[in-house]
């Protein structure tokens, strides 16, 4: 019995101790990988119990939900076009500008109006009508023919009114200016190739801006230009030309500083070609120390030019207030380049109008335009019937005024 008791005991023992090894490997083996801890476990301090408000009641504002913004699809940047001017159109300019015209001879109109109203023309008013005329540049060749046929005139017809006699001396005047000479611009494309144009004169007669106003001109007639800025002398000119071509949109063609102005002369045609433009106005420097200097200087360009086709028109810049001295420079270039036409500027800065008819007598060239002040728009096609009546500052008669 004793023997039963203890195997009982051995057996319970045996199954225990299974019990004991089997138990750990079971809860071993389903537990997850423990995740590796490498901090130190964090005490975490109670806060101290705070005092909780009581509830009040709390205005939310309403949510503006702001509507989808339409993205546009990117566009391309317009970069604004330049504001072209618009030149006035060269009809009627003359017209325009002859209050200005007015103004500046009103000393020599006025003047010889009066003498006109004396009671008696006797020598000495015929001398002092002459002393006018000479004062005001019309040269002593042309004021003594002016007044000689005035006189015989008035003998003739026995002219006495101040209004006779004022329309006897316009008669005269006009006359003197010779309106029976071509003064057209050959600006017009010939065979299909630009008309091309000279500009020349001495310096700071009004080159440059003559050529800018001339641009003008041709554009507001409908016309296409290109500028060739052959004047390399003067830096500052080519870009003053540039800026006159811009508020038109005109091309200018230029060349380095100090270039052959041949070479930007036949540049500036060759491109006029490409472009088939109407027009091609050259700007030409005027700083030449003697004949022999301009000779080489414009014979050159025009030789160049001309590989192209010919010169349709060499514009001869005259500034008006340098009276008879200028005249005689001027008389070089008709000598060096054959000169179609002569543009007077200043016209407004002096009293001294006559110049016009000393110019066309002496040079033997009709004046074609006439600068009036230093404005775009200040450049007239010449006419002696409006020019006349500007001068003795009078209203037109029979004129289309
Ligand atoms: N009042 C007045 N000024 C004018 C007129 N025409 C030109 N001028 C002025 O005369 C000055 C000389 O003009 P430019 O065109 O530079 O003369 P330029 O002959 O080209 O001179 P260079 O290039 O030095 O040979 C400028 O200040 C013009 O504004 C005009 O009809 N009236």
């Amino acid at each position: 019995m004793d023997y039963l008791v203890v195997a009982l005991i051995l057996l319970g023992v045996l199954v225990l101790g299974t019990i004991g090894l089997m138990v750990p490997r079971l809860r071993r083996r389903p537990a997850p990988p423990e995740p590796a801890q490498t901090r130190p476990p964090v005490v975490v301090e109670e806060p101290p119990p705070t005092e909780v408000a009581p509830p009040t009641d709390v205005v939310v504002p309403p949510v503006e939900i702001e509507p989808e913004v339409e993205v546009a699809p990117p566009t391309e940047v317009e970069v604004p076009a330049p504001v072209l001017e618009t030149p006035e159109p060269t009809a009627g300019r003359l017209i325009r500008l002859r209050t200005r015209l007015s103004r500046s001879q009103n000393v020599f109109g006025k003047g010889l109006l009066s003498l006109l109203s004396r009671d008696r023309l006797d020598e000495d008013v015929w001398e002092e009508i002459e002393d006018s005329l000479i004062t005001a540049d019309v040269g002593i060749d042309a004021t003594r023919e002016i007044v000689d046929r005035l006189r015989e005139r008035t003998r003739v017809l026995g002219t006495r009114t101040a209004t006779e006699l004022r329309a006897l001396l316009a008669a005269e005047l006009v006359n003197a200016l010779d309106p029976t000479l071509d003064r057209s611009l050959r600006t017009a494309p010939r065979e299909g190739a630009p008309a091309v144009l000279l500009v020349v004169g001495v310096n700071g007669a009004g080159k440059t801006t003559t050529c800018g106003k001339v641009a003008r001109v041709l554009i507001a007639d409908g016309r296409s230009v290109v500028l060739g800025a052959a004047d390399t002398f003067r830096a500052a000119a080519a870009d003053q030309l540039a800026t006159w071509a811009s508020r038109v949109g005109a091309e200018v063609v230029r060349g380095p500083e100090a270039a052959d102005p041949a070479s930007v002369a036949f540049d500036a045609v060759r491109r006029g070609i490409d472009l088939g433009v109407d027009t091609v106005l050259i700007d030409t420097a005027g700083r030449l120390q003697n004949k022999i200097g301009l000779m080489d200087e414009l014979g050159k360009v025009k030789r160049v030019v001309e590989k192209h086709g010919p010169v349709d028109e060499t514009l001869l810049v005259l500034d008006a207030t340098t009276g008879q001295n200028g005249l005689e420079q001027a008389r070089v270039f008709t000598e060096v380049v054959d000169v179609t036409g002569v543009v007077l500027t200043k016209l407004d800065g002096t009293a001294k109008g006559g110049i016009v008819i000393a110019v066309q007598r002496k040079l033997g060239i009709p004046v074609k335009l006439v600068g009036l002040g230093e404005g775009p728009d200040d450049l007239a096609p010449f006419e002696p019937t409006q020019f006349v009546d500007a001068l003795l500052g009078t209203e037109p008669l029979g004129s289309d005024a």
